[in-house]
């Protein structure tokens, strides 16, 4: 039974209930007045979709105005049942995808219930038939057999007749009539025709209650709170399984707008590596070898100017620069891969396991494209890195060179007087690692290579060693740098100039390469925000356009006693399915997708690595698709949304 005392309700200063004070209880109740005289007003109050009045509303001995959300859901899945004018159903669900709505929210499914619901309301036939390819006659009974699954001790029907013909009219009327025997149902109505004398009748004139006619009170008992109400997981993916088969195209959409957004962060995110120019890197490398990362650093040289003709404007110039102290400190910087003295041999003779081997001096320094096995010597004892043609003339392995102790004897230039003068010296030392010494050089536009078979480099130790002897001042040892990458290349480059110190090397040829990386770097790394940005927007954008046409879907669970934990947890197992639709998607198609990417921003995704990432940035997405959504049915208000022309 309905307790509504001094009940009052204003809009913009005026009236819309003036002190309304009645009781309501089981049987046929109608509230009659016309249009804009309070009879909406007074249903939203008493059904709980109001809270904001003055006056007291309660059901049952439970106060109306203080139910909080979650009594209100269970009142609305359990208590109250909803007939509406333009019937409020799921248009795109079929009959009993619709009735069976509020029992997701109901421990027992009742799908027996349903049969016998639906078979009263002679609809059963057409229970698999999608509703909006019903007649209005027809969906006023589907609507009715919904509210009815709810066993609800309350049917609250607003003009439940105003859209129908005269035939269905009746037929509603009869079964709301039916339903009155054992239940309260209230209806407001416009049409008098349908009211009987035993019916009750309030009449509402400009918000106040003008009369009541034949009211026969007939108490109600107290609604039974203790229910279980709550939706499970697996009813959660039950329905979001039907949403998805009765809204196809909705889910591809979805689907396909978190994967194309994760393809774009992940061509923006995930490592933009411009393979153009890593690619041309590399050809260099395969032209000129690794010795391309090389910067010499001697202390002396004859400078490059007045070749070329041009001898008498810039004449060559010997060059000398101070070069001590550089070694220790490259030999430990993180942008080098090793360093290596360039001390130039003569006469070299070397005894390994008993046996003697001379090696034919080239006159060269020593060169070397790059370590084959081992390591370059950086211990402090008497370590040495040799040829790998030496190795070859010992008959051994490289790897069976490792650790050999050699007895090094060698002559040295003296430059110490001004002229040449040769010393020799001895040493033992250690075998650490193993070299390819291919020098490359262009020749007349050809690239030549040659092996310098006499390039031994030896440990900072061992090299002091053979200096004393050899009575070497100076600690300026020519010495070469090898950089990790291009890029480390041309900072070191770079940065030796601004000491006043040349180093010596191809850096012409890299330093393009650096710089288009760079550019292009900098070029992709501002596009890339913006696509990263603009992806997320999209996806945004869909799921929030998406969520505000579904408002009137919202607002039909809510009026079936979802409340937002239910859509929550609705709305997780939607969001999950579209998610991992997406990732199976995206790994089936890769291939395809690839050759765009790579076409479009030079990436690869073809890789463990960069594919997982995919996965991750379709989840993180889809986290960012869900909270947007959450928007949409947090802000629905169910008399908003399902009252049509409601201001
Ligand atoms: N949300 C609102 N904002 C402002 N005024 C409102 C609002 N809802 C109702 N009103 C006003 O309150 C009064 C009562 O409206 P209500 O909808 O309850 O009347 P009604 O009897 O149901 O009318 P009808 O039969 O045309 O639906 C009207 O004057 C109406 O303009």
């Amino acid at each position: 039974m309905f307790e509504i005392k001094n009940v009052t309700k204003k809009y913009k200063g005026e009236f819309a209930l003036n002190n309304v004070t009645v009781e309501i209880g089981k049987g046929l109740n109608f509230i009659v007045g016309a249009s804009g005289s309070g009879k909406t007003t007074l249903l939203k109050i008493m059904s709980g979709m109001e809270q904001d009045f003055d006056g007291e509303v309660s059901y049952g001995g439970k106060d109306i105005k203080a139910l909080t959300n979650q009594e209100k859901s269970y009142f609305y899945n359990n208590i109250f049942g909803f007939v509406w004018q333009d019937f409020n159903l799921i248009e795109d669900f079929t009959v009993l995808e619709n009735v069976l709505l509020p029992q997701y929210l109901k421990d027992d499914q009742q799908t027996k219930n349903a049969e016998k619901i639906l078979k009263e309301l002679k609809i059963f036939d057409i229970a698999s038939q999608k509703v909006k390819n019903l007649s209005g006659g027809q969906k006023q009974r589907v609507a009715i057999a919904r509210e009815l699954m709810k066993n609800p001790q309350v049917i609250i029907a607003d003009e439940p007749t105003s859209a129908l013909d005269e035939k269905n009219s009746k037929i509603t009327m009869d079964i709301l009539r039916e339903i009155s025997k054992s239940r309260t149902v209230i209806v407001v109505t416009h049409d008098t025709s349908l009211i009987s004398d035993k019916d009750n009748v309030f009449e509402l004139d400009k918000g106040e209650l003008f009369s009541s006619v034949g009211n026969k009170l007939v108490k109600t008992s107290e609604p039974n709170m203790r229910k279980n109400h709550s939706l499970s997981l697996k009813n959660a993916f039950s329905i979001a399984r039907t949403g998805i088969k009765r809204n196809i195209g909705r889910f591809t959409v979805s689907t396909l707008s978190l994967m194309m957004a994760a393809i774009l962060l992940l061509t923006t995110l995930g490592g933009a590596i411009n393979t153009n120019s890593q690619d041309a890197f590399e050809k260099l490398i395969d032209t000129y070898g690794e010795g391309l990362l090389d910067l010499s650093i001697v202390g002396s040289f004859t400078s490059a100017e007045g070749t070329e003709g041009n001898e008498d404007d810039q004449p060559n110039a010997d060059v000398s620069q101070d070069i001590g102290g550089l070694y220790e400190k490259y030999a430990s910087d993180e942008r080098v891969a090793f360093t290596a003295f360039l001390q130039a041999m003569d006469n070299i003779s070397v005894t390994v396991d008993g046996k003697n081997y001379t090696v034919e001096s080239s006159g060269n320094a020593p060169v070397i494209n790059k370590l084959v096995t081992g390591e370059m010597p950086s211990g402090a004892g008497n370590e040495v890195v040799v040829p790998e043609s030496f190795v070859r003339t010992l008959g051994i392995d490289n790897d069976q060179a490792i650790g050999k102790e050699i007895d090094f004897s060698v002559s040295m230039y003296n430059w110490d007087t001004g002229s040449p003068v040769l010393k020799d010296a001895t040493i033992k030392a250690t075998i650490v690692g193993v070299a390819d010494t291919t020098a490359v050089y262009e020749y007349e536009d050809q690239m030549m290579e040659f092996s310098v078979d006499d390039s031994f480099f030896f440990s900072k130790t061992a090299l002091d060693d053979l200096r004393n002897q050899t009575e070497i001042k100076g600690d300026g040892i020519n010495f070469l740098i090898r950089a990790k990458s291009p890029a480390d290349l041309i900072s070191i480059k770079d940065e030796l100039n601004e000491q006043g110190i040349v180093p010596l090397g191809r850096f012409e040829l890299v330093e393009d390469i650096v710089r288009l990386n760079t550019q292009t770097t900098e070029q992709t790394g501002s596009a890339s925000t913006t696509i990263g940005f603009l992806s997320v927007v999209m996806v945004m954008a869909i799921f929030l356009i998406t969520g505000v046409m579904r408002k009137r879907e919202y607002a039909i669970y809510k009026v079936s006693g979802f409340n937002n934990r239910h859509l929550n947890l609705l709305n997780v197992a939607e969001t999950l399915t579209v998610a991992i639709t997406g990732i199976l998607l995206m790994l089936v198609t890769s291939p395809l997708i690839n050759v765009a990417t790579e076409a479009l921003f030079s990436v690869n995704i073809l890789n463990a690595e960069m594919l997982t990432k995919g996965m991750l940035l379709i989840l993180g997405v889809a986290v960012i698709a869900y909270g947007t959504t959450v928007l949409a049915y947090v802000r629905t208000n169910i008399a908003t949304a399902l009252k049509k022309g409601d201001r």
